[in-house]
């Protein structure tokens, strides 16, 4: 891999980090004002504070942004001597344009605007992609790379269907660590012991997970796969899937998650 420039290294900057190194990456740069945050990458990486302590005469040939979007005001004009011409930008921020960052950064420097989900911390994530005007094959091949360091990459048609992709598959595994969460807590009501109700909820939510990974079958179908007629899991959907219950809340969910990734652009 080619010298790259990490900015910010929290939960998602550093899963990518682990990525890029476990694929050889041998000259990273890494911006990030808390040590601890980089703790686990010494030694293995540049580490500095701020953009001013980057070693002189660094000429990344990506700078990859994962500070959160309400940062990138403040930092994207301090990284515009990075944005040379030629140079590419990929932007994991929810909601931040690519039209916005360009100018943010100064003009020059392509960018590519992703978003990808914390099972990247186990090279298990998913990540949409949009290509930028200017972005040529070799720095569209490169951000694929640095992409699919951490898991399934899939590129967009339109840099706006990024909102909708934030609100399903940037913020789904939250909603699936929160089933698990109300799943553990309906067990224990039902009179389980919390310990195994813990247990049983993780692994439920996890083995239904690596199921579906591994099946050709559709999630429709898988479900339909657990629910006898007139048993005991019916029961149950009769109350989830009703209009107003589940399909609903969800409907609503999504609108409102990338309505807010709208909004977040700034
Ligand atoms: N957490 C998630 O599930 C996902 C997050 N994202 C996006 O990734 C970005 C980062 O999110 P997280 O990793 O969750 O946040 P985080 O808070 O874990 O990481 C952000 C890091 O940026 C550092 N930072 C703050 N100011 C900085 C600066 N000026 N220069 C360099 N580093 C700076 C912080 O110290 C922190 O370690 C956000 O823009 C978010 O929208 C995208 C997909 C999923
Ligand atoms: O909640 C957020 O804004 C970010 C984007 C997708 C997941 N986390």
């Amino acid at each position: 891999m080619p010298p790259l420039l990490l900015v910010g290294c929290g939960k998602m900057g550093g899963a990518m980090l682990e990525g890029w190194l476990e694929r050889g990456a041998e000259q990273v740069v890494v911006v990030e004002p808390s040590s601890e945050a980089t703790a686990g990458f010494a030694g293995r990486v540049t580490h500095c504070a701020a953009v001013e302590q980057i070693p002189a005469g660094f000429t990344p040939a990506a700078m990859v942004l994962a500070i959160k979007p309400q940062q990138a005001d403040a930092a994207l004009p301090t990284l515009s001597r990075f944005a040379r011409e030629g140079a590419l930008a990929v932007s994991i921020m929810a909601g931040k344009t690519i039209a916005g960052m360009t100018g943010a950064l100064g003009g020059k420097a392509q960018v590519v605007r992703a978003m990808p989900n914390t099972p990247a911390a186990v090279r298990q994530g998913f990540t949409c992609a949009f290509a930028g005007p200017g972005v040529n094959p070799a720095q569209r091949a490169l951000a694929d790379e640095l992409l699919s360091a951490i898991g399934e990459t899939a590129w967009l048609e339109e840099e706006g269907q990024l909102d909708a992709v934030t609100a399903v598959s940037g913020g789904g595994p939250a909603y699936v660590f929160l089933l698990a969460e109300l799943l553990e807590a309906a067990a224990i009501e039902q009179g389980l012991p919390p310990a195994l109700a813990r247990q049983m909820a993780r692994r439920t939510v996890a083995g239904s997970g690596a199921l579906l990974s591994a099946s050709q079958e559709d999630a429709a179908q898988l479900r339909r796969n657990v629910t006898s007629p007139k048993g005991t899991t019916e029961r149950a959907l009769n109350v989830l899937m009703a209009a107003e219950a589940w399909p609903r809340l969800m409907s609503q969910a999504i609108a409102a998650a990338t309505t807010r990734s709208r909004e977040l652009a700034g």
